[in-house]
């Protein structure tokens, strides 16, 4: 094996950790808007609202003409193809709104799951064909960070290996066509929570996908300070019968994180998976309130946890864009404060405290 490389030109190095860093800043994570069509549509059918380009707009432009103090703990937003080149009813470019509010834009990038023959239904992501000329051409759009996810799933046999080995070296192609194209790569292997496993089985899964993703990166001379990890925190499965603490859960999440991301990468901004506006918020903080070595910035880029309220809060009527941006200000804020170990918890939202678990939401 040839150990033969070249690092990245020292001006795109630094140019990608001034990305990252000032993505996980103190107090701020990402706002994860970029739900595909198909899962917007779910979002809205639960609101009774139509699944069309103007609704889905409509709702975009609520979330990006919230009041500019929501730059004070949302520090990114990860867009979808379509809404990066839509416009607020004034025509402003959404692009512009979040630059006003001195948030970054992103975009994701996979083009969704498919399945992988052979194997219990499992998956990997698609997508890396024409990666790299999106990549420029959202350079130059604006967009400064990317997202790609895949997804493992816990059952008696699986992730299999086959699983785990293909979804770590699509992450590390992904990511390392990004960075050439000057975009900070956000990498997500999920694991997602639906089964009954408890709290060492999710542990020790998390472990070795993370390891896997790690080596792969490696072998594809990633830049890891220009790069962000979007990991599950470590929680038993949606139907285990024991119950566990946020202390459980952060010391589950830490461990399980130290033990296998380099201390080099530029943050951890979880995703929420399925979890609780406020059981997101607690467990983040618990996890940042954590006695143990944390060398990264432990933040947030939640999608359902940051929206489900808001969602609610606006029901598809004009008159309500303002109560839904009050939920979104309430629910960063909280998220912020986590992000620092802060929360005191009990801030309510409109969807209260119900669950958002989606089975096998790997769509
Ligand atoms: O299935 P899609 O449409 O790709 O969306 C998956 C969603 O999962 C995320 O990666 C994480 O979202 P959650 O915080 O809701 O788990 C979002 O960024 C994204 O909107």
């Amino acid at each position: 094996m040839t150990t033969h490389f070249s690092y990245p030109a020292p001006a795109l190095q630094e140019e990608l950790k001034k990305i990252a860093l000032a993505i996980v800043a103190p107090g701020k994570g990402i706002l994860a808007a970029d739900e595909s069509t198909a899962t917007m549509g779910k979002r809205l059918q639960d609101i009774g609202v139509e699944n069309n380009d103007e609704n889905r707009r409509k709702y975009r432009q609520l979330l990006f003409t919230t009041d500019p103090k929501i730059g004070e703990n949302i520090s990114g937003v990860i867009l979808f193809h379509e809404t990066l080149y839509q416009k607020a009813d004034d025509g402003t470019p959404y692009v512009e709104l979040l630059a006003k509010r001195n948030i970054i834009p992103g975009i994701k990038v996979d083009k969704g799951v498919v399945p992988l023959m052979g194997s219990e239904d499992e998956c990997t992501t698609q997508g890396l064909d024409d990666l790299a000329q999106r990549c420029a051409q959202y350079k130059k759009d604006g967009c400064h960070f990317a997202k790609w996810r895949c997804v493992l799933k816990i059952t008696k046999n699986t992730p299999s290996y086959q699983a785990i080995l293909e979804n770590a070296n699509v992450l590390a192609r992904y990511a390392s066509i990004c960075q050439a194209n000057r975009i900070v790569p956000i990498v997500e292997p999920e694991v997602l929570p639906d089964g009954d496993h408890d709290l060492d089985r999710a542990q020790k899964v998390t472990e070795t996908v993370l390891a896997a993703v790690y080596k792969a990166l490696n072998d594809h001379h990633v830049f890891l300070e220009g790069t962000l990890l979007k990991p599950n925190m470590v929680t038993a499965g949606q139907s285990c019968p024991t119950k566990y603490s946020a202390q459980d859960i952060a010391r589950a999440t830490v461990t399980a994180l130290n033990r296998t991301v380099p201390a080099a990468v530029a943050g951890i901004t979880f995703l929420s998976g399925g979890q609780s506006e406020e059981e997101a918020s607690v467990n983040l903080d618990a996890i940042n309130k954590f006695n143990g070595k944390k060398p990264w910035p432990l933040t947030f880029s939640y999608g359902r946890a940051l929206q489900a309220s808001v969602l609610r809060a606006w029901g598809g009527k004009p008159e309500n864009v303002a109560a839904g941006q009050n939920e979104l200000l309430k629910r960063a804020k909280a998220n912020g404060e986590a992000a620092l170990g802060k929360y005191g918890g009990g801030v309510a939202g409109a969807a209260g405290d119900s669950s958002l678990f989606i089975k096998d939401h790997a769509y």
